[in-house]
């Protein structure tokens, strides 16, 4: 599903921010892509997500040459991908439910059928209590919920997710990790970079890790054994 084949980013300065990055996706994988602050594990997650482009060499999503996308085909590319980054830009001036509802009204959706589909985006997120609430009035965890909500509303194959955890205490951290697993359960590919050690303990299938730009495929991690997985609500 992904593949990444020799690339590199750099911003200028004759700075690879990645370098000589190779690496696959299987369709319906968990991958986490862990490294120290500053590593690059943003910018990787971007390229995925056709919102910047290589420097060099080629990255294949779902068949697709991302970096030689043309234009008028990005905003379809980037619809497909669900990409939760670490600023949650939600809009404030809407309730939790208007948030989910509105990608789905400027892509043409009939407003039923919007409205169906965010009910069920936000149930699955466990946040159908709260749907009349502001960003504003809700948790750090619930916002995040609520972005997730908003990222999954599209149905996208693949979800992309940047420091999903930041900020939330251990249990907060622990449950929406939960809901992350719970989508590539029913076959959706996630990919979600952290620092979080101790999330990447508990949940990690496979970790990619990523320092100073050069990447390195740790492959498959046991999870920590004394948790079992869908021990959890
Ligand atoms: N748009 C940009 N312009 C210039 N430099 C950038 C840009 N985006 C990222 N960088 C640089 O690339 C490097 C890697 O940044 P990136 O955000 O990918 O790291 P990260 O591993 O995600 O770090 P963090 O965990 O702190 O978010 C940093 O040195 C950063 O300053």
């Amino acid at each position: 599903m992904i593949e990444f084949q020799q690339v590199y980013k750099s911003y200028g300065r004759g700075i690879d921010t990645l370098a000589d990055v190779n690496f696959g996706i299987a369709a319906g994988e968990f991958v986490f892509v862990s490294g120290p602050s500053g590593a690059g594990k943003s910018t990787l997650l971007k390229l995925i997500s056709g919102l910047d482009v290589p420097t060099r060499g080629t990255i294949l999503v779902n068949g697709q040459n991302v970096g030689k996308l043309p234009g008028r085909a990005r905003p379809y590319f980037r619809r497909a991908v669900g990409t939760i980054l670490q600023d949650v830009h939600l809009l404030q001036d809407r309730n939790a439910f208007e948030n989910v509802l509105f990608p789905l009204i400027v892509t043409g959706h009939s407003r039923s059928a919007a409205e169906k589909r965010a009910r069920a985006a936000i149930d699955k997120v466990g946040l159908a209590n709260k749907d009349k609430l502001r960003p504003q009035e809700l948790s750090g965890g619930d916002q995040q919920r609520l972005a997730i909500a908003r990222a999954i509303v599209n149905r996208p194959a693949l979800l992309i997710v940047d420091e999903p955890t930041a900020n939330l205490d251990r249990d907060s951290a622990q449950r929406i990790a939960d809901v992350f697993r719970d989508f590539n359960q029913v076959g959706v590919t996630t990919v979600i970079a952290t620092h979080d050690e101790s999330l990447i303990d508990d949940y990690a299938h496979r970790v990619l890790h990523i320092e100073g730009g050069r990447l390195t495929d740790l492959g498959a991690r046991t999870p920590r054994a004394s948790r079992s997985h869908g021990a959890r609500a």
